[in-house]
């Protein structure tokens, strides 16, 4: 596993170890249940499509690991109602405070200002985020393909099926793919960016697409930046896409969506 990798996954470690001691999982479960509000993701991203338009799943990212900060001036409330009022079909929110200057509060102030469906944007590794991320608010998770075993895959897929929550698995290269084909979730994010080397192609979703099956929605994730990356995508019909720098670096992000998908 690559080093900065490595780092994140020990960080959640120590943080998930602490979180357990302030609040028990039992405790924290009988929230997640007792929310009636969920979301649905995948759906959102299918009735887009349905539409004939892209689904987007845009991005509430203050800063990242390659990039260092990427927007000063960081509402998320301003941030989701733009995103919202301009075609977005989900929203994706940062919660890792270390490495992405994420917040819980975040996400749960973005997912009341709309009525979009939110992804906890986190390194997920055991079942108390989950069940911690639903008790936020989240309709969706993310299990990253690199960071877990197939075990460890299947298990979390069960907790969040358990609360009702879609899950989005990432993955980045052709072993990985099909390690993710197994579960059985819908949703194939293919990470454009090499998370060891920080290397962003859109040929890796080009290079992977004729192995994913009729059934299971390819995500394009990562470098999406023109309205030829969009063109390309949907050319090979790639029809749903998580975006978050380019419109994080735009004065109003939700216009930058518009521009990007919307007025072609
Ligand atoms: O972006 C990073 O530096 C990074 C480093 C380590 C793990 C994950 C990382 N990024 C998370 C993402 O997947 C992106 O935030 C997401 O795909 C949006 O990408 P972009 O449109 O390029 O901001």
């Amino acid at each position: 596993m690559n080093d900065i990798l490595a780092k994140i996954l020990d960080i959640k470690k120590i943080e998930i170890a602490t979180a357990r001691q302030m609040r028990s999982e039992a405790d924290m479960l009988r929230e997640a249940k007792s929310r009636k509000d969920l979301r649905g993701f995948a759906r959102a991203i299918e009735e887009k499509i349905a539409q004939g338009k892209p689904g987007v799943i845009a991005e509430v990212k203050k800063a990242s690991p390659s990039k260092g900060v990427i927007r000063e001036n960081f509402n998320p409330v301003e941030i989701a109602t733009s995103y919202a009022a301009h075609g977005a079909a989900c929203l994706s929110v940062l919660t890792d405070v270390q490495f992405f200057q994420g917040s819980y509060d975040y996400l749960r102030q973005a997912r009341a200002a709309c009525t979009l469906p939110v992804l906890r944007k986190d390194f997920m590794i055991d079942p108390y985020q989950i069940v911690h991320a639903r008790a936020i608010g989240a309709d969706c998770i993310l299990l990253i393909v690199a960071a877990l075993s197939p075990p460890q895959l299947r298990e979390l897929e069960s907790v969040a099926a358990e609360l009702g929550m879609d899950v989005l698995v990432e993955v980045h290269d052709r072993a990985e793919l099909d390690i993710a084909l197994e579960l059985n979730t819908s949703l194939i994010g293919i990470n454009n960016r090499n998370l060891r080397t920080f290397e962003t192609s859109l040929q890796t979703t080009l290079d992977l697409l004729p192995a994913v099956p009729e059934g299971k929605r390819v995500i394009t994730e990562s470098g999406i930046l023109t309205a030829a990356d969009v063109k390309l995508m949907r050319d090979n019909n790639v029809d749903a896409f998580l975006v978050g720098e380019a419109f994080m670096r735009a004065p109003e992000p939700g216009e930058a969506l518009q521009e990007l998908f919307f007025n072609r």
